[in-house]
């Protein structure tokens, strides 16, 4: 008979990503009371949930931005709560990506660069790193914007840029808190639809934190957090 290893059971298996009754509390303040969920190899996931509930806490647990009290954050086969800082940092650095609400590019950078960013801190040299940029431009409509500042840009535009820093380096997981929260209808709908669109192409692992229902749609599965719990919503409610 052959033993299979449980890492490479692990490995084989199709989650990308899980957490385990985690818990987390800010000084005399629980934000996650036993949180677990799920997440498959390629699933893009909705968390919604009431102000305060634990949403943004839960994806950074999952994100191994914070480190919660108790419980198991497991990613690709193994565990994040428990590797140091600097191994807990490589695995955000070169298999993780994020998009957060307001963007966040550097200021001081050109949009390429800021889109180039994530490849540059991973030690890609520069004139690779900005080839590696340059199709993103043409794909989210962007063409011509490579030279500006963020200043220049109008928030739809910058969310674009943002998002295209978040998939330049073809990660495994884009964690996504509230990536439309500062745009209008519309243009929260098509920075959802470029998204998704990457996302599905390239096989990233999508975990999107959102208060609204109609980004909610773009995902192929949503978790209700409340009250520091997380729940999947049944699928046929949808
Ligand atoms: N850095 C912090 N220090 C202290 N308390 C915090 C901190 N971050 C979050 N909390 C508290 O933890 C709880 C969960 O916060 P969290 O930001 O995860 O909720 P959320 O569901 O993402 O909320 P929102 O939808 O308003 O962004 C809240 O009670 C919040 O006040």
């Amino acid at each position: 008979m052959t033993v299979v290893p449980a890492s490479d059971l692990a490995t084989r298996s199709d989650t990308a990503l899980e957490a385990r009754e985690i818990c987390l509390s800010f000084g005399q303040t629980p934000a996650l009371r036993g949180a677990s969920v799920s997440i498959s190899r390629g699933e893009i996931v909705a968390v919604m949930g009431p102000s305060g509930s634990g949403k943004s806490t839960l994806l950074h647990c999952l994100a191994g931005i914070l480190t919660p009290d108790s419980g198991e954050i497991v990613f690709a086969g193994r565990r994040l709560d428990t590797m140091t800082e600097n191994e807990r940092s490589a695995v955000r650095r070169d298999r993780f990506g994020f998009v957060f609400q307001f963007g966040q590019l550097v200021p001081e950078l050109t949009t390429e660069e800021n889109v180039a960013l994530p490849l540059l801190l991973s030690g890609v040299r520069r004139t690779e790193a900005l080839r590696r940029a340059r199709p993103w431009f043409e794909r989210l409509g962007l063409r011509g914007m490579e030279r500006r500042r963020s200043g220049e840009l109008s928030g739809g535009e910058a969310q674009r840029v943002a998002l295209a820093r978040g998939l330049v380096a073809a990660p495994e997981v884009l964690f996504a808190d509230e990536p439309t929260g500062s745009l209008d209808s519309l243009t929260g709908e098509q920075v959802m639809e470029l998204m998704v669109g990457a996302a599905r192409d390239q096989g990233t692992t999508v975990v999107l934190v959102t208060h609204d229902p109609r980004v909610a749609a773009y995902a192929d599965r949503e978790i209700n957090v409340r009250d520091g719990k997380a729940a999947a919503i049944d699928q046929a409610r949808r």
